[in-house]
């Protein structure tokens, strides 16, 4: 589902974050992405939702070339992938009901149906009743669960998470660890990455493990 061909990623600088990666992810499938920090992890993610493009070779999805989409197609692209990116703020102007129907609002779902689909968006993330709470009412796990609704909210076939679990305590970690599981259960095709794999070991995910650009 999910193929990287001979990626190369050079960054303005000449940087080199990822050199010659070859990755096949079969629909369904749960991998995790670990290494050290400048490994190349975040830049994986990018080039999938062509928030970057590769310096050379393909990424493709369902065998579209994604890295080839045209700038006015992106903005649909991003929202049919579940995307949850470190600098990707909550509103914190808004209430977490607010956040939630963002990714809905360039969409064509009536207004009811619309609303229906955030009320489950935050109760599969186990933040259901609190559809009228701001942000900074929230606690740092009940955050990034909202940032999971947000991304959920449009039924993406694809998630892809960065880092979803930094700066969170041990507990909190486990439980968004446990939820992005029971998406994978759900039939979708999880990609995430990580500094703590520990965390992830009991599911038995598959492993990728970068270096300096590089699969291990
Ligand atoms: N926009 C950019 N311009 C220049 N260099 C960049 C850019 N983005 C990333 N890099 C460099 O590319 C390398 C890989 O970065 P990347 O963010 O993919 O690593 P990472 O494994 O996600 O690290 P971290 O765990 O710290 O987020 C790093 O050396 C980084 O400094």
């Amino acid at each position: 589902m999910i193929r990287f061909e001979q990626v190369t990623k050079r960054y303005p600088g000449g940087h080199t974050a990822l050199e010659r990666v070859d990755i096949d992810i079969a629909r369904g499938e749960m991998v995790v992405v670990t290494g050290h920090s400048g490994a190349g992890k975040s830049t994986l993610l990018k080039l999938l939702a062509v928030l970057e493009r590769p310096t050379e070779g393909r990424v493709l999805v369902g065998g579209e070339n994604v890295s080839a989409l045209k700038r006015a197609a992106l903005p649909y692209w991003r929202r049919s992938i579940g995307l949850i990116m470190q600098d990707q703020r909550l509103l914190f102007d808004r209430s977490a009901f607010d956040n939630v129907m963002l990714p809905l609002s360039i969409s064509s779902h009536p207004p009811r149906e619309a609303a229906k689909r955030v009320s489950a968006a935050l109760e599969r993330v186990g933040l259901a009743g609190r559809e009228k709470a701001m942000p900074v009412e929230l606690s740092g796990g009940e955050q990034q669960r909202l940032t999971i609704a947000r991304a959920i909210v449009n039924r993406p076939q694809i998630l892809l998470a960065d880092e979803p679990t930094a700066h969170l305590d041990d507990a909190y970690a486990r439980d968004i660890a446990d939820l992005f599981r029971s998406f994978n259960e759900a039939g979708v095709t999880v990609l995430l990455t990580t500094h703590d794999g520990g965390l992830f070991e009991r599911y038995a995910p598959r492993r990728l493990s970068l270096a300096h650009g590089t699969l291990q």
